[in-house]
């Protein structure tokens, strides 16, 4: 399998930071504050490769950095260093070093994210066809009937009524929300996706449905994601391969089934223990 996105020493400090953040944070303090200046240490030094249609999961503890990554690959939040590359077709992206159109024009084609909370994804002062239709005419689509025709068809595929795609999803309830904003972050058929506790305060047979339909998606379009979650549960079901992060740190990392079945870091064992 290609690559399609390769993640080198990926780093995150909130606050000014001094030469002791990384020395005195971390697993082994306990901590991801430092104690020196105060800074807060989301992420360091994370390193992983993601292949074409893989899922990659990011597990841990609320705080320990997970949605850090994620922010950082999808220009919601800067990175304090590290290294990001993205394969497109014959083209690599570097994509810690491109201008904000650049990264507009990433997210617009190449790029998909579904939140954990609606509000970000969503945009509640239009339909949910409307913002399916946003998404589509960022994306060089501009013929009204194919623009429905094509948010009809996204909807009915996240089993969505399309006879409530004129409704506005502030109406709709949180798991229809999320189907929502499945749809819409799939409406450019992007190669990558971001999954970011998407399934996290739903009902638990809601949540059953929605990664059934996750799966189902990335089995029939092939698309590559990285889940961020604290529940073992999605990462059983989803990631083929998974890295779990503490204090900012990732602490063990492999393929999924190794990793919950062999855990080798005391957390993980812990987390693992907790899930039985
Ligand atoms: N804008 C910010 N300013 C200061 N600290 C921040 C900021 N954003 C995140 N942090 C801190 O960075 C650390 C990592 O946060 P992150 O959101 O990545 O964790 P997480 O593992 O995704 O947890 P959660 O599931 O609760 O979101 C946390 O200690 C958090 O408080």
């Amino acid at each position: 399998m290609k690559k399609i996105l390769e993640v080198r020493n990926l780093s995150k400090t909130h606050g000014h930071g001094c030469p002791k953040c990384v020395s005195s944070t971390g697993p082994d303090f306990d901590t991801n504050v430092c104690p020196h200046c105060g800074s807060i240490v989301a992420a360091h030094d994370v390193s992983f490769d993601l292949h074409e249609g893989e899922i990659l999961g990011i597990m841990g503890e609320s705080g320990s950095g997970k949605s850090t990554v994620v922010k950082t690959l999808f220009f919601d939040d800067k990175p304090s260093s590290g290294k990001a590359s993205f394969h497109q077709q014959t083209q690599t992206h570097d994509l810690f070093s491109l201008n904000p159109a650049e990264q507009r024009w990433l997210r617009n084609h190449c790029f998909g994210m579904v939140y954990q909370n609606p509000n970000l994804g969503l945009n509640f002062n239009v339909s949910a066809g409307g913002n399916i239709a946003e998404r589509l005419l960022m994306n060089d689509l501009s013929h009204y009937g194919e623009i429905r025709q094509r948010a009809r068809e996204l909807l009915a595929r996240t089993e969505v009524l399309s006879n409530r795609m004129d409704e506005s999803p502030k109406q709709f309830s949180g798991g229809m929300q999320q189907r929502v904003q499945i749809a819409k972050a799939l409406a450019t058929r992007p190669p990558l996706l971001f999954l970011d506790e998407v399934t996290t305060g739903l009902d638990l047979s809601v949540q059953a449905r929605i990664l059934d339909l996750i799966l189902e998606i990335q089995q029939e379009l092939k698309t590559a994601m990285i889940v961020v979650t604290h529940d073992l549960g999605v990462i059983r079901l989803l990631a083929g391969r998974t890295i779990v992060m503490k204090y900012g740190r990732v602490i063990e990392a492999g393929l999924t089934d190794q990793v919950l079945e062999d855990p080798q870091h005391a957390y993980t064992q812990r987390l693992v223990a907790s899930a039985l």
